[in-house]
């Protein structure tokens, strides 16, 4: 549905992307993960025909987006960062303009009907003023809907949202999904594990990793990763579980935390269960821990040794995440 080749683009004398090359299939919903700066709105614009790429080549459903960019912009919505949104209008009269805009026959029908899939029903008449963040998210999303198109560009479309209203966003992120090709931009791994089925990473304008959140995480540590939670010295309790055949590595994280780390394929928790128990230590909790965002930014960083490229000025300490 996406193909992308060797795309690049610069402002001015800055490189902001860099060779990027990667595929979306039809139906897929792919996150497309990356820190402040990394180049995922750059990539978005140009994916949804709003700006050029300096090199490379895009194409969505075979139109190519330069050559035959009013095609691409008929099969492709876009939600941007920040919706350019006005406060004045209803959410009707909003996505009614919208609508006229993009020249959408029986425009009314239409837009009752987006009104409907986003869920803001009862507000059809309020103001885009009054209207909660993560409602007016919701008429942003409406408005890349309009059109019908095939697929979806969402640019981190829960961020500066509440958790509830995050939830409701990313639930219906997965109900659109159903009938849509999406790329959402994030900085958040557990959105992209819970929204994705795929994820690609992208750091200081490159493509760093491309996998399922589940395999990525598996190739990354090629371990896995427990935490204990019990009543009792958590340091002898460290000192015990280090000892059992197949634990690579514990500590006490906390005065009531044990973390440690099992070789691939090797279920410990039974052992660890037990050593607990045995050690006279009231074990109150067992449960995998997953990376973090940071700790993949991190390992992947540090395996590839990013070499200085003239356009980038010289590699950066790694970025803040969010876990
Ligand atoms: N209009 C512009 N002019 C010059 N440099 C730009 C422009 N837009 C983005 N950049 C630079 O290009 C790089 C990529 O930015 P981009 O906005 O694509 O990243 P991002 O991953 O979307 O980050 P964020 O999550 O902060 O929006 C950054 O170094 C940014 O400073």
């Amino acid at each position: 549905m996406i193909r992308v080749s060797n795309l690049t683009k610069d402002y001015g004398s800055r490189r902001a992307i860099s060779d990027l090359t990667f595929n979306i299939e039809k139906g897929e919903i792919v996150a497309f993960l990356g820190p402040n700066g990394a180049g995922k709105t750059t990539t978005m614009r140009i994916l949804s025909g709003y700006m050029p790429p300096s090199q490379g080549i895009v194409e969505v459903n075979g139109f190519d987006i330069i050559e035959q960019s009013l095609e691409v912009r008929r099969l492709v919505g876009y939600l941007p960062e920040t919706v350019p949104l006005y406060p004045d209008l209803s959410v009707f009269e909003y996505l009614k303009f919208m609508a006229d805009l993009r020249k959408i026959k029986q425009a009314e029908d239409r837009v009752d009907e987006v009104i409907e899939m986003v869920r803001l029903g009862d507000r059809s008449n309020s103001y885009i003023g009054n209207l909660s963040k993560g409602m007016r998210q919701r008429v942003g999303l409406a408005q890349a809907l309009l059109h019908k198109p095939e697929v979806l560009i969402l640019d981190e479309p829960t961020i500066g949202l509440d958790p509830a209203q995050i939830i409701e966003v990313r639930n219906l992120i997965r109900e659109v999904g159903r009938e849509h090709t999406v790329l959402l931009s994030t900085h958040i791994l557990p959105e992209a594990q819970q929204v994705c089925s795929r994820v690609l990473i992208i750091n200081k304008g490159k493509i760093v990793a491309e996998d399922t959140t589940e395999n990525l995480q598996n190739r990354l540590t090629g371990s896995v990763r427990f935490r204990i939670r019990l009543r009792g010295d958590a340091s002898a309790a460290a000192q015990k579980i280090g000892q059992i055949h197949g634990v690579l590595h514990a500590q006490a994280a906390d005065t009531d935390l044990v973390e440690f780390e099992s070789a691939p394929g090797q279920d410990v928790r039974a052992e660890a269960a037990r050593v607990i128990v045995q050690s006279g230590l009231d074990l109150l909790e067992l449960q995998p821990a997953s990376l973090s965002l940071e700790d993949i930014f991190l390992q992947l960083t540090q395996e590839e040794e990013p070499a200085p490229t003239p356009e980038l000025g010289q590699p950066e300490p790694a970025p803040e995440m969010e876990a």
